[in-house]
């Protein structure tokens, strides 16, 4: 049996798509975050370098809302995907393109440094190009935020 060599949604970004400052993989400046499909939700990690401090040990929430920010439009891309029966194993660029219309980030805990974050996202509904994903953002075993984006399939 194959395990499930998927690719991450922002590796299959178009290299002139692939610039952006927290996922892109040419910016290496950046976060690149990468974000998977697996099974029905999407799952991202990221370890916060000691410079994204809010108050000494925890993490900076503009970090935490940019994570939730482009693990969104990642999982936006992807759902729609799923949605339109394109197989992210089978495609060299994924031909979706999301853009973040409104993003909502409760804070519900202080994010500590030090702890590999992981960003989880789950449909919540598709309507025509627009697309709502639920997200959390959790530390171990801890929610310290969640996030629900909006996000826009910008059309061809
Ligand atoms: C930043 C670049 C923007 C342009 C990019 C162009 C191409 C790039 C494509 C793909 C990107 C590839 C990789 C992604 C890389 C990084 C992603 C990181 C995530 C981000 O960091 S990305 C930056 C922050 N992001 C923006 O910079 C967006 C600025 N914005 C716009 O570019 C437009 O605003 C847009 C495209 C969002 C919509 O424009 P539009 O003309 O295509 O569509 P329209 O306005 O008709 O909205 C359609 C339906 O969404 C409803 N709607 C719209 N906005 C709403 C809101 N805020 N709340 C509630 N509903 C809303 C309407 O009410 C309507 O609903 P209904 O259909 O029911 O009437």
């Amino acid at each position: 049996m194959m395990h499930n060599k998927s690719k991450a949604i922002q590796d299959l970004y178009p290299d002139e798509l692939a610039h952006c400052y927290g996922c892109g993989k040419n910016n290496l400046d950046g976060y690149q975050l990468k974000t998977y499909l697996v099974g029905d939700e999407t799952i991202a990690h990221f370890l916060p370098d000691e410079k994204f401090t809010a108050l000494p040990g925890s993490v900076y929430g503009g970090l935490v809302a940019s994570l939730l920010d482009c693990h969104g439009t990642g999982s936006a891309a992807a759902f729609v995907c799923v949605q339109e029966n394109i197989n992210l194993n089978e495609v060299e660029t994924i031909p979706v393109r999301c853009v973040t219309a409104s993003l909502k980030v409760d804070f519900k805990a202080p994010t500590p440094m030090g702890v590999e974050l992981k960003l989880r996202g789950k449909l919540q509904s598709i309507e025509g190009r627009k697309i709502w994903v639920d997200m959390t953002l959790s530390a171990d075993d801890t929610i310290c935020a969640t996030g629900e984006i909006l996000a826009i399939k910008i059309k061809d």
